[in-house]
C-alpha cells in the first residue's frame, strides 16, 4: 500500500493526527530500566503498546539509536510495530542529503534495511540527492521545508527570486517532485503563520508536524493553519512530551495519557 492511503487509514481508525516520537534517552529512562542500550526495545515496546490505538504513526528518530550503537534496537523496533501493530506507519527521522550515488545507499538503509514507511530529508542538495528516495513510490518521502527550531529561518527565510526558501522549497516540492504523488513536508508547530502559508502553496500535501509538546508549539493555531478541508492533512508529533511523562513504573500509562490528551486538542479545532 502507498503512504499517503496507509496514512490516511490510520488517521480514520484511531481518530488522530498524533505522532510518538521514539526518541530513547538512555539517561531520561524510567526508574527500573538500565540505562544501557539493551533496554530501549524494551522501553519502545512499552510505549508502543501503550499508545497504538491512539497515534496515526511512529517516528524513530535515528540519532538516539545510532549514538549508543543501537541500531539492532532500531530495527527491532521498527519490526516490532510491523509485525503487531501493521496499520500504522513509521517514519524514519534521519534527515538525509547526499549525492545521488550515495543518496541511493541511504535509501535502501530507510527502506530496506529498516523498512521505514516513510523517511525525512534534507531537499538542501537538490533534486537528483533526492530522487533515489521518491523512486520508492510507494513510501514517503517528508523534505525539511520550515523546521520547528529556532534557528529555523537563517537560512530558510532568506529571499530568493523574491520569495523566502521555504517557499521555494513547498513550490517545487509540489509542483515538480511529487511525480509519483508520495512527497510531504516537515513544517514545524512553532510556526503557524509560515505553515498557513505552506498550506496554501501544496494544496492538500500532508505535513510532518514537530515541535508540538516539548518545544511549545500551540496547538490550536497549529491545526487551523494546517489542517486541509477535511480535518487532517497533518502527522503531529511530540516526542519527550509523550515518552517522559513520567519516570516511574507507571511511564507507559501515563504516555498514553499525554498521547490521548493532544489528540483530544488536536480534534477539538479539527
Ligand atoms: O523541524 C524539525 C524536524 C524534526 N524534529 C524532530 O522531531 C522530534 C521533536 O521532539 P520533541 O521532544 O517533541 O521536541 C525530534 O526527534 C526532532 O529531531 C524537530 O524537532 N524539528
Amino acid at each position: 500500500m502507498r503512504f499517503n492511503d496507509k496514512l490516511r487509514l490510520a488517521w480514520k481508525k484511531n481518530n488522530s493526527l498524533v505522532c510518538v516520537g521514539l526518541d530513547p534517552d538512555l539517561s531520561r529512562l524510567p526508574a527500573g530500566l538500565a540505562q544501557q542500550r539493551e533496554s530501549i526495545f524494551e522501553f519502545n515496546k512499552a510505549i508502543i503498546d501503550a499508545t497504538h490505538d491512539v497515534v496515526c504513526a511512529y517516528k524513530p528518530q535515528i540519532a538516539y539509536f545510532s549514538a549508543y550503537s543501537a541500531e539492532e534496537q532500531l530495527e527491532q523496533t521498527i519490526h516490532y510495530i510491523k509485525t503487531h501493530y501493521p496499520d500504522i506507519p513509521v517514519i524514519l527521522d534521519s534527515k538525509r542529503g547526499d549525492i545521488g550515488s550515495t543518496a541511493q545507499k541511504y535509501a535502501v538503509e530507510a527502506f530496506e534495511r529498516y523498512q521505514a514507511d516513510a523517511v525525512t530529508i534534507n531537499p538542501y542538495m537538490g533534486f537528483d540527492s533526492a530522487e533515489p528516495f521518491l523512486n520508492y513510490q510507494d513510501r514517503g518521502v517528508i523534505l525539511l521545508c520550515r523546521t520547528s527550531n529556532s534557528g529555523a529561518g537563517d537560512i530558510q527565510d532568506l529571499i530568493v527570486d523574491g520569495v523566502p526558501i521555504y517557499e521555494r522549497v513547498a513550490d517545487l516540492v509540489a509542483n515538480q517532485w511529487n511525480k509519483h504523488n508520495n512527497c510531504l513536508l516537515v513544517v514545524g508547530a512553532t510556526w503557524p503563520e509560515q505553515m498557513a502559508k505552506v498550506r496554501s502553496i501544496v494544496g492538500d500535501m500532508p505535513f510532518l508536524v514537530p515541535g508540538a509538546g516539548a518545544q511549545g508549539g500551540d496547538v490550536e493555531q497549529l491545526v487551523k493553519a494546517g489542517k486541509t478541508e477535511d480535518g487532517t492533512g497533518l502527522i503531529v508529533n511530540s516526542s519527550r512530551g509523550v515518552l517522559y511523562a513520567s519516570n516511574g513504573p507507571d511511564f507507559a500509562e501515563a504516555a498514553r495519557n499525554e498521547a490521548i490528551k493532544l489528540r483530544d486538542l488536536i480534534n477539538q479545532f479539527r
